[in-house]
Order: C-alpha cells, then sequence, then structure tokens
C-alpha cells in the first residue's frame, strides 16, 4: 500500500498537530492527500494559513478547546517556544498519547522532561520536499512507543516522502544538518549558479531558468537512475572539455568539500545549542 495510506484512510483517532507553518502544513496535507479525514485532525496555531483554514470545512478543528487527551501529538513549532508551548498542552497529553517531534535539537529527554509521565516519544526530521510527498524524514523511538504507535508514526511521517529508522538518536542533529537543512543549500546553489551566469554574461532571468531546471532534472535523473551520484557526475565531464575545468575548481582543496563540511558541522552545532 503506498505510503502507509491504509493506515491514514482507517484511522479514527485524534491528531494534535501544534504548529501548521511550513513544515506542519506540508505534513497536514500530506495526511488528507492519502486519506485521513480532516476531522481526526486537531490543529493549534496562533495564525493559521488559508490552505489550512480552508480545511476547517473539511472538519478539521482549528484551536478547538481541548476535551479529552489526543492519541497522536506532532510537534511542529519552532524548538525555541516549545518548552512553554508543550506546557499549555498538558490536558490534551495522556499516558497512552504518542509525542512525535520533528523539532530540531530538541531531544527525547527535552519532551519528556516537560511532561508529568513517561510518553511515547518518536523525534523525527523530515524536509520540506514534503510539500510535494519527495522529503525524507529520520526517525528514532523511545523504548515506549508501541509496535502500534510505531506503524502510525511511520505512515504520518511517509505522507511526506520517505521514511528511515534509526535506532541512535545521537545521529539526528547530522541528519537535520544534511536533510533537513539540505533544500536550503540546493535552493542556494540554484541561486548562486543563476547569479554566476549572469556574471558571465547571461540575462539575469535566463539565468536563473537554467539554474533551476538544471537542479530539478539533475534531482530528477538522480532519484530514477541507479547509477551512482560519481557515475552521473562524469558522465557530464568530458575527458579536458568544461566539465573538468570547473570541477578542477569545486573539487579543490579550498572547494566545495570543505565549505559543505563547513556549512554542515555549524547546522549540526545549532541543533545542539537548539537543545537547551
Ligand atoms: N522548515 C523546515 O525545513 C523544517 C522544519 N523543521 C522543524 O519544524 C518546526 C517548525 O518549523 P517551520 O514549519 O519551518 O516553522 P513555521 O514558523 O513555519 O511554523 C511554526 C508554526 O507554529 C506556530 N506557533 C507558534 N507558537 C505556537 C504555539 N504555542 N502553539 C502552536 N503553534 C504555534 C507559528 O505561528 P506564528 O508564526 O504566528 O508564530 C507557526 O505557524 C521547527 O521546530 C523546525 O525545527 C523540521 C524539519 C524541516
Ligand atoms: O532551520 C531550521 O532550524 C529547521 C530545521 C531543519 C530545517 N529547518
Amino acid at each position: 500500500m503506498l505510503r502507509g495510506m491504509e493506515t491514514l484512510k482507517t484511522f479514527k483517532g485524534t491528531i494534535a498537530l501544534i504548529g501548521a507553518g511550513n513544515m506542519g502544513g506540508a505534513m497536514l496535507r500530506g495526511w488528507v492527500e492519502l486519506g485521513l479525514d480532516p476531522k481526526h485532525v486537531m490543529a493549534v496555531d496562533p495564525q493559521p494559513s488559508p490552505d489550512v483554514a480552508a480545511l476547517k470545512a473539511k472538519g478539521l478543528r482549528i484551536n478547538a478547546p481541548p476535551v479529552e487527551p489526543v492519541d497522536v501529538m506532532l510537534l511542529a513549532i519552532k524548538p525555541q517556544v516549545a518548552g512553554e508551548a508543550i506546557n499549555m498542552l498538558h490536558q490534551m497529553v495522556g499516558p497512552d498519547t504518542l509525542m512525535i517531534s520533528i523539532m530540531a535539537g530538541k531531544t527525547i529527554k527535552f519532551i519528556d522532561d516537560c511532561l508529568p509521565g513517561e510518553q511515547s516519544i518518536v523525534r523525527a526530521m523530515p524536509n520540506t520536499p514534503a510539500a510535494i510527498g519527495r522529503g525524507i524524514s529520520v526517525a528514532v523511538a523511545n523504548a515506549r512507543v508501541t509496535k502500534q504507535q510505531r506503524a502510525l508514526a511511520d505512515a504520518l511521517l511517509k505522507a511526506a516522502g520517505l521514511v528511515e529508522w534509526v535506532d541512535d538518536e545521537g545521529m539526528i542533529d547530522a541528519v537535520t544538518a544534511v536533510s533537513g537543512s539540505g533544500p536550503a543549500y540546493v535552493f542556494l546553489l540554484a541561486e548562486t549558479m543563476a547569479a554566476a551566469g549572469a556574471k558571465a554574461g547571461l540575462p539575469a532571468d535566463l539565468a536563473m531558468r537554467l539554474a533551476r531546471a538544471t537542479v530539478a532534472g539533475s534531482g530528477e535523473l538522480m532519484q530514477r537512475s541507479d547509477l551512482e551520484t560519481a557515475q552521473l557526475r562524469q558522465n557530464v565531464t568530458s575527458p579536458g572539455g568544461t566539465t573538468a575545468a570547473a570541477l578542477d575548481v569545486l573539487m579543490a582543496k579550498d572547494g566545495m568539500a570543505p565549505l559543505l563540511d563547513r556549512a554542515i558541522a555549524a547546522a549540526a552545532k545549532r541543533a545542539k545549542q537548539l537543545a537547551k
């Protein structure tokens, strides 16, 4: 069955989505697309976007007063407001509530410490291609998460794309730095390619169209091809040609690798700071 569709179609409990911004909103749209009835979702957000608000007509509850503990609470708020926000939500959390957090930095222990009892908690890190069902999430569960809760978390995350489960929570900050933040690096690549193209003499709008299509097409080729990325790169690189000349710069000692090492280390360091 496609991306956990059956689990979402037949889900009859209540999911509280805390924070329906960029990521929370994308996940909600993915759930609904895969057949989750919006009447099973309560969204909590001070200013829901128009497309989230539009789901009210299909039964989505928005900022409804909490009545009883929910089955799943997905935390998609900024890490900086997490402690205060979770404190306001105690009424919606019972001993059987599965907490799923997609917040950067915030650990399973942090969330557990915000709540009175011991809680089933999944910490996951998706990314924004979730908006078109092409994201990837890495998830880790604590010991209290049951088989059924894990299957439900898997289905909810699969609505955003691929899901990888790991046992070591220590990996999640590095995951955040690579795939969580990663789409921004790729968009920056398109921006800088376009700017460099303009400097090389192209009209800016044409340079941007070339950069967008090149990044998107290369991504799709990588997605569909069985070849290693190094082989795909070599397939572009004629011996002694133009690509080789560019790669001499990008693969030099001070080229792309040390730059990305520094960028990814900075993101992982920031995730650790956000844990506090
Ligand atoms: N964007 C991304 O690429 C990814 C983000 N994440 C994580 O997802 C989380 C959300 O990020 P993102 O979607 O980008 O951020 P957004 O700012 O787009 O979304 C957060 C939403 O939460 C709302 N909000 C603020 N306070 C509360 C509250 N107390 N209760 C309920 N809702 C509240 C915000 O409203 P308002 O704006 O009015 O304050 C906003 O709509 C973060 O923890 C981030 O680390 C994870 C993976 C990728
Ligand atoms: O920038 C951030 O902190 C979040 C986490 C990963 C992507 N966006």
